[in-house]
């Protein structure tokens, strides 16, 4: 039978207490943590006539209803009242067992379920219960000497208590216990009940612990006292304010407060003490007063207490259920407006959205998409839409498809096949470069009648600053495609060119798709820059990957890592640059079409200058034409004395530079009020007539140059003079203002509107862009004895460089060369072939001369810290050689180039261009080139070649003839 389903019948009501059975729940058993819950029906406890003499002062037993819980078994439902109240009196005075309390001490009325774990104890119990004297004495026991009280450790506490035996427990434990009734043994678990305080006072017996005690009564006190009186209704109350927050003690509260009319003092304090959470020690010290009041003060404490406990449970819990509430809330309204938005078909879930989002983008060329490719979108749509949104695996797929339908997909711009609409276009955007224009011209017209045009590769190879990238954007311009540029140059990682594999966290497509997607049409216009500085490659190797990529043969289908999926290139033309083609990988090379484009000459450079640079720089500093005037003589001085190299980058740069000294000008003019100066005019004619005679100072020393040995000036020398000379002379004159000149303009609102006009000249082009920075490239006017001008090619364009031969010392078999210069493998072959070749020709003009033979000679080419390499310089060397030998120095302006065969062949050199151009910059009048290279000096532009005397050897005794 469960304990909890007894019904106590054997003690009768008494005359107040309540009629009937009063149910109480949760009835606490005040064991430690063991919070035991009982639920029993409880029987009115009835006062014996015996015990009414010793509490007189007690208003009432009623209030014994709900404190005096018993909780019968089938034996103690044997025991008549009477019967037990006779035992406990009389062993009140005597001795009883002394049962340790471990947690809490038990207050009378109040009934407590124990474990007795001791034996002997729990044999003394049951035999006390044969005895029907079922009684013992129930003590705390006292924390250890040094625990803190409020510091929980039960298992250790409980496990030392009952090892304690004899007199150890009698010292352990408190004196002031209660009286209790041994209501029910179980197994281990007895229950108790509590009856009156005891205190005791010596062992009797040690196993088990037997002890004498004595009882304790409460002070006597006046019911009526005031002081008492509010004590207890302030317990009361607040007892009833625990029971608003707590419900835990609900239905004790409610039931006492239902007989609240007929309570006692002594029991109130004990039961909200029983109630209550305070720790051992209060529970004790209220146990342990006999003053009344003094023990409802001490309880009230302890409600209070409990109050407050009750009140921050009440907030915590309050403020986590509004915590939880408030995430719940909110999950549930935004489920809610989705469930709306989805009925009203406002918005779709996430994937579907995603989904329409792809096949809208697919919408507009739908049936120009390849079928392979529309099966991989439609499969990857299917995918997406039954992958997890959060999932990795869905933002791979997501992108991917992003990817995809972004694509053009057969989408074609339109091309534009008008021959001489192209050739305006390109006419518009660059000067010269008649090759380049031609070819795109060719590509056109064969687009024009096949009806399409067909993807190609076009390298455009030259020096730097000539054009290259400027004409591939101006092609595109002509032909009416997208442009896209991408540098290859140090490029190292294949996966830049056909993209990662989609497994990797992080991966993309290749730059050609990305091209596509930028441009959004299959057939534009790709540059590829610096195609010649493509790098080893770690992991693959780029040349490769970029052979796929232009190949037309390949890259109709060309297969990019992350894509998947081939694509068609073959629209798209293609246009490489490079400054070196020999770095160019071969396979490349072979499938490009090479325009080279040599570098210009200075009259080139002055239409680019004056045509197309000037007037983009004035626009982009927004300079109106009228405002400045560059003359033709500035212009020439400054691409002569200031940017002599092939391209036109630097002269760009310079060009800059002028118009933004100049804007500065004119703002600087426009903040001050100009005295209206009668000097300007002055000033401006004084300009021009120191223009004039710059010009015809140039004219004179052009003169005295073309007649050849006669001038002993240095030309180069004297042109920085001529320049330096007005500037030097204009020194007070060239003061900003003098250069302003106002230009009257009269306009039909602004009659006397005047605009300042700023005029650059060679005389103050130094002020613009500072001193000549160029050094002659020419160091000797007149080559002396050894001495050559040879002509070389590099990756900057052509140049002129010397070859410088002499004598160490002499003596019989003393013949040798020293060769420096930073010269390569190919360059010291050559000059050994020269000084071998010069020693053959010697012999044979001058049979009696026995130069080499007995000479040690010294071979240098400047400047020393350049690397130089090649064999073109070997007819150069020979000249060289033979004019120290012969003591005679060669032509004045004379400069040659050619690989010489140990027979004294000459094979043909690369550059032919660049050399031409080289020379005439160093006032070369006579160039001597191999037979070979006849055709490529054919080709050239007549302005290239005009004013040169050029000579076509096979064999080195032409040279020579031409040379000494
Ligand atoms: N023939 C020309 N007519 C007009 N402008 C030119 C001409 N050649 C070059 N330019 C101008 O020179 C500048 C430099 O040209 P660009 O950048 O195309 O040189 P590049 O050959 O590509 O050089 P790099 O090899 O260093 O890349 C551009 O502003 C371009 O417009």
């Amino acid at each position: 039978m469960k304990v909890s389903e007894l019904v106590v019948k054997s003690i009768p009501r008494t005359k107040h207490s309540p009629k009937h059975p009063i149910s109480c729940r949760h009835l606490p058993s005040h064991v430690g943590t063991q919070a035991n819950v009982w639920t029993t029906t409880v029987t009115p406890y009835q006062r014996p006539k015996e015990e009414e003499s010793d509490d007189e002062a007690e208003p009432s037993w009623n209030l014994n209803v709900l404190l005096s819980y018993h909780i019968p078994t089938p034996e103690s439902s044997m025991l008549s009242s009477s019967t037990v109240i006779e035992t406990s009196r009389k062993l009140v005075m005597g001795k009883v067992l002394a049962l340790p309390l471990p947690h809490r001490p038990l207050f009378p009325g109040v009934y407590m379920p124990i474990y007795v774990k001791d034996p002997k104890v729990l044999a003394a119990l049951v035999e006390s219960r044969k005895r029907q004297a079922p009684y013992a004495g129930a003590f705390l026991i006292k924390d250890e000497q040094g625990t803190d009280p409020n510091v929980v450790s039960a298992s250790d506490t409980e496990k030392n208590i009952y090892e304690l035996k004899g007199k150890d427990l009698f010292s352990r434990l408190h004196e002031v216990g209660t009286l209790a009734q041994i209501t029910s043994i179980q197994g281990d678990q007895v229950i108790l009940i509590g009856h009156r305080r005891i205190r005791m006072t010596e062992v009797v017996s040690e196993e088990p612990l037997t002890v004498k005690v004595d009882h304790l009564k409460e002070k006597p006190y006046n019911k009526d006292d005031d002081v008492i009186k509010a004590t207890s209704f302030e317990v009361l109350s607040t007892l009833r304010d625990v029971l608003k927050t707590s419900s835990l003690w609900k239905d004790h509260v409610q039931t006492y407060i239902q007989h609240i009319g007929d309570f006692n003092y002594a029991r109130l304090a004990d039961f909200g003490a029983a109630i209550s959470g305070a720790n051992q020690l209060q529970c004790q010290q209220v146990l342990e007063e006999l003053d009344v009041h003094k023990r409802l003060q001490l309880t009230l404490e302890i409600v209070k207490k409990e109050m407050e406990i009750s009140k921050i449970q009440e907030s915590i819990a309050k403020a986590i259920e509004e915590k939880i509430s408030g995430e719940q809330r909110r999950y549930l309204l935004n489920e809610q407006l989705k469930a709306i938005k989805k009925e009203l078909g406002l918005e779709t879930d996430d994937k579907t959205a995603l989904s329409a989002k792809f096949r809208e983008r697919l919408e507009p060329n739908k049936e120009k998409i390849p079928a392979h490719v529309m099966q991989v979108i439609e499969e990857e749509l299917t995918k997406l839409q039954l992958l997890e949104a959060s999932s990795s695996e869905f933002n791979v797929t997501r992108n991917y498809l992003d990817w995809l339908t972004a694509l053009p997909w057969g989408s074609y711009s339109d091309e534009n096949f008008d021959v001489l609409r192209a050739e305006t276009i390109l006419d518009e955007d660059h000067y010269g470069l008649s090759d380049v224009k031609e070819r795109i011209l060719e590509f056109i017209a064969v687009g024009k009648l096949r009806g399409t045009s067909q993807g190609k590769i076009i390298c455009l190879s030259g020096p730097p600053g000539v054009g290259k990238t400027s004409i591939g954007r101006s092609i595109a311009r002509a032909l009416n495609r997208k442009f896209y540029r991408f540098s290859v140059g140090g490029l190292s990682d294949v996966a830049e060119i056909k993209g990662h594999r989609r497994t990797y966290i992080g991966a993309m497509p290749g730059k050609m798709v990305q091209c596509l997607k930028s441009v959004g049409t299959a057939n534009p216009l790709v540059l590829i820059d610096e195609i010649d500085k493509l790098g080893r490659g770690h992991a693959g190797d780029p040349a490769s990957a970029m052979l796929e990529l232009l190949d037309p043969e390949q890259n109709a289908n060309f297969l990019d890592h992350y894509l998947d999926v081939p694509i068609d290139l073959s629209k798209v033309l293609f246009v490489c640059t490079a400054n070196v083609l020999e770095m160019i990988p071969n396979p490349l090379l072979d499938r490009m079409e090479v325009i080279a484009i040599a570098g210009y000459i200075t009259d080139e450079k002055l239409h680019i200058a004056r045509d197309y640079l000037e007037k983009s720089t004035r626009e982009t500093c927004g300079i109106k034409p009228e405002q400045v005037e560059v003359t033709d003589a500035a212009l020439l001085a400054l691409i002569e004395n200031y940017c002599r190299e092939a391209g036109v980058r630097n002269l760009q740069k310079q060009i800059e530079k002028i118009y933004r000294k100049i804007a500065l000008k004119l703002v600087r003019k426009d903040g001050k009020i100009e005295p209206q100066n009668a000097g300007v005019n002055e000033v401006k004619a004084e300009s021009v007539h120191l223009s004039d005679e710059i010009k015809s100072k140039e004219e004179t020393q052009a003169g005295a140059k073309s007649v050849e040995g006669t001038n002993d000036d240095k030309p180069s020398e004297n042109v920085a003079e001529s320049l330096e000379a007005p500037v030097n002379q204009m020194e007070k004159p060239t003061d900003e203002d003098t250069h302003l000149q106002e230009v009257e303009e009269v306009t039909e609102s602004e009659a006397s509107k005047t605009i300042e006009k700023v005029v650059v000249d060679s005389p103050n082009l130094a002020d613009y862009v500072g001193k000549p920075i160029f050094h002659a490239e020419r160091i000797y006017d007149q080559t002396p004895v050894g001495v050559v001008m040879g002509l070389a090619w590099t990756s900057m364009g052509g140049s002129t460089l010397y070859i410088e031969t002499s004598l160490v010392e002499q003596g019989e078999g003393k013949g040798a060369l020293n060769v420096t210069g930073q010269l390569g493998d190919v360059m010291k072959e050559s000059a050994q072939i020269a000084h071998t070749v010069s020693r053959i020709i010697l012999q044979e003009k001058e049979p009696d001369n026995h130069f080499f033979a007995n000479s040690k000679l010294h071979l240098h080419v400047p400047a020393g810290s350049t690397p130089k390499d090649g064999p073109s310089a070997g007819c150069t060397m020979i000249t060289s050689l033979l004019s120290l030998a012969m003591k005679k120095p060669v032509k004045p302006y004379l400069a040659m180039t050619g690989e010489v065969t140990l027979t004294g062949k000459i094979l043909p050199i690369g550059g032919v261009k660049e050399k031409t151009i080289a020379a005439r910059r160093s006032d070369v009048k006579t160039i001597i080139f191999p037979s070979a290279n006849r055709r490529d000096f054919d080709e050239l532009a007549p302005n290239v070649k005009e004013g040169l005397d050029v000579h076509f050897v096979d064999e080195y005794k032409q040279i020579y003839d031409l040379a000494f």
